[in-house]
This record gives structure tokens, sequence and C-alpha cells, in this order.
């Protein structure tokens, strides 16, 4: 049986998804339909999809009810490949824009919503101009080596966990960063069991309390992107440890598609990072999706 869908398409900083609203969870898409979807010849086209359904409504909803009782949205989220992931940094802001458009949240500026994810709660508050999210604790430990194409020898990369997977590789200068070929996976070696998101970073000037990184990245399940929200955090947290002593907690990241602002704060909780920046709709639509895909 086929299945319509209405759908709408945003992005934050050219990180794109396609999102659909499935408040009791009815919609089981399989992964073949997602990437359908996702698909920029065949379908809507995205870096991912972005289902929107109330936690009580999912099995994975219930460890998040547990944790926070107000998370009444949950994010699924799924690569443009199909497979589910974690977080997705720049998704969950866009996500907040979605659910505010459709009348599924009230949020005025300054307020803050406690959303769903695969990784957890996460707490998002909207800004003048965006959205700011809370992307909890994090792991700076692991080393392994990175090859990629146009990159003369493999580089030591330092992995960072957000929620999700990344390893980061520091290159030299932008004319190395710019030649990078990142049509293919970058190599990752030992491969983390769960696969990785891979920034290429060329950390900029410091001034004062605040760091400038320029990055690239090769997401996990949906290959390179304009930017990547969870991989800004990670290559902020990145260059903050490599830094050492006295580097700053506040960083701007510019991606291909933007700019995104990391912070890293002390909280009830330990030591968070924060991820903030803007959150795009771009257009609404309706699309007939195939039982069989056969692509
Ligand atoms: N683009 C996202 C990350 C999406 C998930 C990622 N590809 C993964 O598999 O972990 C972001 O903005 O964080």
């Amino acid at each position: 049986m086929s299945i319509d869908i209405a759908f709408t398409k945003g992005h934050g900083t050219g990180n794109d998804f396609v999102l659909f609203s499935d408040p009791d969870g009815e919609v089981t898409l399989a992964d073949a339909q997602i990437a359908a979807l996702a698909d920029r010849r065949f379908g809507v086209g995205g870096d991912g999809v972005i289902r929107a359904v109330r936690s009580e409504r999912l099995p994975e909803g219930a460890a998040v009810l547990a944790d926070d009782a107000s998370a009444e949205w949950f994010m699924d989220y799924h690569n443009a490949d199909g497979s589910a992931a974690e977080m997705c940094g720049n998704g969950i802001r866009v996500f907040g824009a979605y659910l505010l458009a459709e009348g599924l949240l009230d949020l005025a500026v300054g307020e803050t919503v406690a959303i769903g994810t695969r990784g957890g709660v996460r707490q998002l508050s909207r800004t003048g101009d965006g959205f700011e999210v809370d992307l909890g604790p994090f792991v700076v430990a692991g080393e392994a080596m990175v090859s990629a194409r146009r990159l003369d020898v493999a580089r030591p990369g330092l992995a960072v966990g957000v929620g999700n997977p990344h390893v980061v590789v520091a290159l030299a200068d932008d004319a190395e960063l710019d030649a990078l070929d990142l049509g293919e996976a970058p190599e990752v070696t030992p491969a983390p069991p769960d696969g990785a998101n891979v920034e290429f970073v060329v950390p900029g000037a410091i001034s004062g309390e605040l760091g400038r990184i320029r990055m690239r990245v090769h997401e996990r399940g949906s290959g390179e992107t304009l930017s990547c929200g969870t991989g800004a955090a990670a290559a902020a947290l990145a260059t903050r440890s490599w830094a050492g002593a006295g580097a700053p907690d506040a960083w701007r990241v510019q991606v291909p598609g933007g700019e995104l602002g990391v912070r890293v704060a002390d909280t009830a909780e330990g030591l968070h990072v924060f991820l903030s920046g803007p959150a795009e709709l771009v257009f609404d639509g309706s699309v007939t999706l195939e039982d069989r895909v056969s692509r």
C-alpha cells in the first residue's frame, strides 16, 4: 500500500531535512522509503528525515519520559540512507521551528522545551534569531588515524561523543581543507564500532574569550553536508582540548552553509556543551511513497 506524506522542507545552515508529523506514531517507514524521501533526484531531497511523534507513542519514548515527563515530542531522526541516528544538532533546531509552525508547540523567545531523542532528552531554547540546544555532557577521548581523498597522508583524529559519535581531524590551513574530496567516506582506523561523523577543522584566531574554527564534515549515513551541528560542537570540543589550559569556552564554527555558535558551560549536572544557530522552514509539499521502493 502506498502512503501519502505531507511534509515541510527545512534547514539549519544548509543541513537540510524533510520533516513530517505523525503525532500518534501510526506511520512506520522502511529504511528504503526514508532513503527514497531523502533522495535528491528521485525524491524530495535532504540530509535527513525527521518525524515528529509523541514520546508516549514510541518504545524509545519510555526512557525519555522517565527522565523528563515534560518531553512530549520525540525527534525521530534518520540519515539520508535511512539509518537511525541518536541526535542531530541542526535538526533539533529545525524540529523546534517545525513544531511551532504546525501549532504543536507554544514556545516564546527565552523559553525552553524538553525534546526526546534516541540520545536522551535535550533542552531546546528559543532565542531571538533561532534556537540554542543543550547537547548535554560530552566525552573527548580516543585516537584514530583518518585518511581521505586528496589528503597526502593519514592524520590523527580525536574521538568526541556528544550523543552521537564524531572523529575530529585538524588540518594545517584553508588550502588543505578546501582541497579535500569528501565524495567518499574518510577511512577511520581503528573503525569506530557504530561508524562516525568525521570533521576536518582548521583552528583559526582566538580573540579573548572567543575561538574560531573552519570545518568541513562527512556525515555518517548522509555523506558530505553543508553543516553538522553536533559536528560543530565536536570540532569546538576537540580544538578546545588541543589548545589546553586557558582555551576559550565560546566558539564560532564556520561551515560551508553558514556559522554556528558553540559554548561549554557548567550546569547543575556538570559541564555541558551548547549549540546555537538558525532554523529555517523553506516549503511545504506532499508526496506519495510507494510500499516497495525499487532504487
Ligand atoms: N547533521 C546532524 C547530525 C545527523 C546525524 C549524523 N549523521 C549521525 O549519524 O550521527 C547534526 O546537525 O548534528
